[in-house]
């Protein structure tokens, strides 16, 4: 069975849910065998998949897991607002480190790989692909590519402000018209997970809320303020 009927069958079988595993950078958290920790964690729980950035990172959690695991670089570039694997190079790297999916930015802004070579070489590599994206029309655009899946990742992380929402009707539209959706971005509870699937993800990410100890303390301790 190729890996995308197994993993079809993991999200049918067991619930669509993937954990991001990225620790706030420079947190004490942020070490490779706390990120591969983290990782077995996600799925001795449920998890049908992880998301890992980074090379050293990917290297710890490949030979403790079995689950597939979506591989990212991200990188802050000069002359680009591109952040996630935006180079060939990258994307050989993370294949090399054992990343089963590549997530690329599929966005329509400035970049120093075109989004057609970056599938190219996912390909190339035998590996399946995600299209981090942050419209509707991006997504597609990626889909009529052949990408497997299509990210909600940047939805509002291209505009000058982010909502405190996650965007459900992305999800519901890229659905609509066939994507195989990851919905990505602020799905910080329960609640708004299942709203995504009811909305027609495949799949929802979940990073925040589950592994970023940072951000979930600062919730709650906004919360009890007096
Ligand atoms: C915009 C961007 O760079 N998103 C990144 C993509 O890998 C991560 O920082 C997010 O944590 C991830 O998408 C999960 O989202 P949330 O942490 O909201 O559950």
């Amino acid at each position: 069975m190729s890996l995308l009927a197994k993993l079809d069958q993991s999200v049918r079988d067991f619930g669509g849910l993937i954990v991001s595993c990225q620790p706030v950078p420079g947190s004490p958290m942020d070490r490779p065998e706390i990120v591969a920790a983290m990782a077995q964690a996600a799925v001795s729980a449920g998890a049908v998949a992880v998301r890992i950035e980074g090379i050293a990172n990917l290297e710890a959690v490949r030979p403790l897991i079995s689950e597939p695991i979506i591989g990212i670089m991200k990188r802050d570039l000069e002359d680009s607002p591109v952040r996630i694997t935006p180079f060939l190079h990258d994307v050989d790297a993370l294949a090399k480190a054992g990343a089963d999916i590549i997530a690329f930015d599929a966005t329509f802004r400035p970049r120093p790989v075109a989004i057609d070579e970056l599938i190219a070489r996912i390909r190339y590599h035998g590996l399946l692909a995600m299209a981090d994206s942050a419209t509707v029309e991006e997504g597609l655009n990626s889909h009529r590519q052949g990408v497997e899946f299509i990210g909600t990742t940047l939805s509002g992380y291209t505009t000058a402000v982010t909502p405190d929402e996650p965007d459900l009707m992305m999800v519901s539209e890229l659905s609509g018209a066939g994507c195989r959706v990851i919905a990505e971005g602020r799905y910080h509870s329960p609640e708004l997970a299942a709203q995504a699937m009811a909305h027609g993800a495949w799949a929802v990410t979940v990073g925040s809320a589950i592994t970023r100890i940072e951000h979930i303390c600062q919730w709650f301790s906004h919360a009890v303020q007096r």
